[in-house]
């Protein structure tokens, strides 16, 4: 399976390479998010190469939920697509968007394929293994490697959203007495847990399933953890909220290995 999600993955960051290239046309969905027809021409990569490969597998995907269509997923494992994660930096021409594609099985990210096309990097975990490689003309440039999250050391590197930060993560990282963070875009936080350069990313602002799924996938496989405020390990699927919409997750906290 992986392979396939991975091949989808690099066509669709191809798709949109080649619209900011161009110049991508942006228009505001109902939240106020930016959405460009990027986003649409890559998800519709990624629903047809799942359909034709995994027509038994429901796929969540975000572009398909804004536009009403949500699959039942009750009972089954299911894919959580975000076709163009950090579309805000695709729009503000910064490097820091991701294609996501993550798979959830019984609640839990159990493998995922994040590529970011701009800086030519491609990471993916399947069966507790987590690996990247670096991608030219669209194909993974030599060996994969497999990658895994370090030990936090006495000065931890965090790592907080560009443009969705908040007092809260602010406060978090005064409590905690970490020094050291770095704002960076899109799911390639959870990327950088996963190999190894960074310690933890406290996310005290909103986000949707498919925006952790597959970033969650791979740095679990890299041995790090996503817990949310209560403690308890995020999980997937979450439906029928009482006070919140459908696929959102709660405040959480990721890391490395402690
Ligand atoms: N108010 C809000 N409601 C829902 N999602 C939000 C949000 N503010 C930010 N996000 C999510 O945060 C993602 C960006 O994360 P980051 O800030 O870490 O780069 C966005 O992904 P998209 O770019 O796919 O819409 C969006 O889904
Ligand atoms: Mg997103």
């Amino acid at each position: 399976m992986l392979e396939i999600l991975e091949a989808s993955a690099l066509a669709a960051g191809q798709a949109i390479m080649e619209i900011y290239l161009a110049g991508p046309s942006v228009t505001y969905k109902r939240d106020a998010s930016p959405v460009t027809d990027a986003d649409h021409r890559a998800e519709r990569i990624i629903l047809a190469d799942l359909a034709a490969a995994f027509p038994d597998i429901p796929v969540v995907a975000e572009e398909e939920v804004a536009a009403g269509r949500v699959p039942d997923i009750a009972g089954k494992r299911f894919f959580l697509v975000d076709p163009l994660d950090g579309t805000k930096e695709f729009v503000k021409r910064n490097s820091h968007f991701t294609v996501n594609i993550g798979l959830i099985e019984n609640g839990e990210p159990v493998t995922g394929v994040v590529y970011a096309p701009a800086l030519g990097l491609i990471y993916s975990a399947a069966a507790g293994r987590a690996k990247k490689a670096l991608v030219e003309n669209g194909k993974p440039a030599g060996q994969w490697t497999t990658i895994g999250c370090r030990r936090c050391g006495d000065r931890p590197m965090a790592l907080t959203s560009r443009w969705h930060n908040s007092p809260e993560t602010v406060s978090f990282l005064t409590d905690q007495g970490i020094e050291d963070s770095e704002a960076v875009g899109s799911s390639l936080k959870f990327c950088l847990l996963a190999e190894g350069t960074a310690d933890i990313y406290p996310r005290f602002s909103r986000t949707m399933e498919w925006d952790t799924a597959a970033g969650d996938a791979i740095l679990r496989a890299a041995g790090g953890e996503t817990l949310t405020t209560a403690g308890i390990s995020l999980a997937y699927g979450k439906r029928n909220q009482p006070d919140d919409s459908d696929f959102a997750n709660p405040w959480f906290i990721s890391r490395g290995r402690a």
